[in-house]
């Protein structure tokens, strides 16, 4: 595998046909869902080099030892945590790029800790693209989908035959407008601290020739997403719905839907959008200074279907009954509680991408919703057993 990988690697050229030179890479939030995506991408289909940073190292621990991996010395990981720590500037002055995937990024978190969200997504990127404009490194910033927040269909009447038309909902990074709920929805403190961070890096490129690309994912899933509460993370936490209605199929228990799961979402494979990063890091002049949507305008479903969906797929990959009563209805207050708020319907544009690194995704929902589970049943089966069959402490 390591020949193999290494003589691959060697052949490798950009959509230009230029030889692509390895880089180091000082990749922030590496021990995340998508960072542990790219680092085991990086690792295994290339020759660049990462310094892995972040507060934890779990999801990357495999790539990290022992130390006979192929790999072996080209990723290193350091724990830090950015709000703190005299090492960022170092570190990102010893690399050629950095990307930035660090955040809280659970809509659970927006309205009950906005300040924790709000420094976390503007306060504590400041320093990164400050380093990044001072010293001339090029910078991949994760922001999100959520910055076009509502469409404008949303405050069209529901009969009106315009919410048909796709200029009042397909989502345009050069064109559509950033729409949020009024300040007491702090549902948005997440959307506006990445839109303001967005036009930082925009402001930085404009004025000081910052070398920069933003991507804008658009509901990426797959397996390692976020954490099974009372297995792997809080027994209270609630994680991306991904997650809490996996945790509800491993439990055998109704999947709850917010409002109804009158909600629309485009789900994309952490794999193809892999891929698509994977064409940034590498083809910077056609990358810098965009901004890229990445989804799969192919898979929208209702939050409804999804878990309809969900359950059929649960049901197959486990060998186990879906549950009696497969979903019931909750209020966002009663879920999320007050100051809670909703994007209706997201299906990316996907012009920019397409044009500038002709990507496109691959995986079908199904298709992706069966391996992601199959890897939630074989990783969390067993433990959900043993937590269940656990006495409560009286
Ligand atoms: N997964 C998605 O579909 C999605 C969608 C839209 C946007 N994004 C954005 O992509 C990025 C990564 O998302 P993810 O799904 O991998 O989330 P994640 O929570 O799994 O990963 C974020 C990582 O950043 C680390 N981190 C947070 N604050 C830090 C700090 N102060 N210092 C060091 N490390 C810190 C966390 O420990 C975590 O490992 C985020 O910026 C998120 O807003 C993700
Ligand atoms: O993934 C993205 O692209 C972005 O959107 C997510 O936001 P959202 O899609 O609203 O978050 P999810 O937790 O995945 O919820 C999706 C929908 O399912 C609903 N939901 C969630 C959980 C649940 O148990 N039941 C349920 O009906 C939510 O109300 C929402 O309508 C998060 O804000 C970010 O991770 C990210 O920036």
């Amino acid at each position: 595998m390591a020949s193999s990988a290494s003589a691959g690697a060697s052949a490798r050229v950009d959509l230009d046909g230029n030889p692509i030179k390895p880089l180091t890479i000082c990749m922030i939030g590496a021990g995340g869902f998508i960072g542990s995506h790219l680092c085991e991408k990086l690792m295994s289909e290339t020759q660049h080099k990462v310094l892995a940073l972040d507060v934890y190292n779990d999801k990357i621990k495999h790539l990290l030892e022992p130390d006979n991996l192929p790999w072996h010395g080209r990723i290193t990981f350091h724990r830090l945590n950015i709000k703190h720590d005299s090492r960022l500037e170092g570190l990102i002055k010893m690399s050629d790029l950095t990307i930035n995937l660090a955040a809280i990024c659970t809509p659970a978190d927006y309205n009950t800790r906005p300040l924790d969200t709000i420094y976390s997504n503007f306060i504590d990127a400041l320093p990164v693209v400050k380093y990044c404009s001072e010293n001339n490194k090029r910078l991949i910033h994760f922001s999100t989908c959520e910055v076009y927040g509502k469409t404008i269909g949303s405050f069209l009447p529901k009969d009106s035959p315009l919410r048909q038309d796709p200029a009042y909902y397909v989502l345009k990074e050069d064109e559509s407008p950033c729409i949020f709920g009024s300040i007491e929805k702090q549902r948005w403190s997440y959307a506006c601290a990445k839109q303001l961070i967005e036009r930082l890096i925009y402001a930085e490129g404009a004025e000081n020739g910052m070398e920069f690309t933003i991507v804008r994912p658009f509901n990426w899933i797959g397996p390692r997403m976020d954490f099974i509460p009372g297995v792997d993370g809080p027994s209270e936490g609630v994680p991306r719905v991904l997650a809490c209605f996996s945790n509800n199929l491993l439990r055998g228990q109704p999947l709850k839907l917010v409002d109804g799961g009158q909600s629309q979402r485009t789900f994309v494979y952490i794999k193809d959008a892999i891929e698509a990063v994977t064409l940034m890091i590498e083809n910077p002049a056609r990358a810098n200074g965009h901004i890229f949507n990445v989804g799969n305008p192919n898979n929208e479903v209702t939050v409804r279907q999804l878990a309809e969906m969900m359950i059929k797929v649960y049901s197959k990959v486990s060998g186990e009954q879906p549950p009696e009563t497969p979903t019931i209805d909750v209020s966002s207050k009663e879920f999320y509680g007050e100051g809670y708020d909703d994007s209706d319907k997201r299906i990316p544009d996907m012009t920019t991408i397409n044009r500038q690194l002709g990507w496109n995704p691959k995986t079908s929902l199904w298709d992706l919703l069966e391996s992601t589970l199959t890897y939630q049943h074989r990783t969390y089966a067993e433990a959900i057993k043993k937590v269940i069959a656990k006495p409560v402490a009286s």
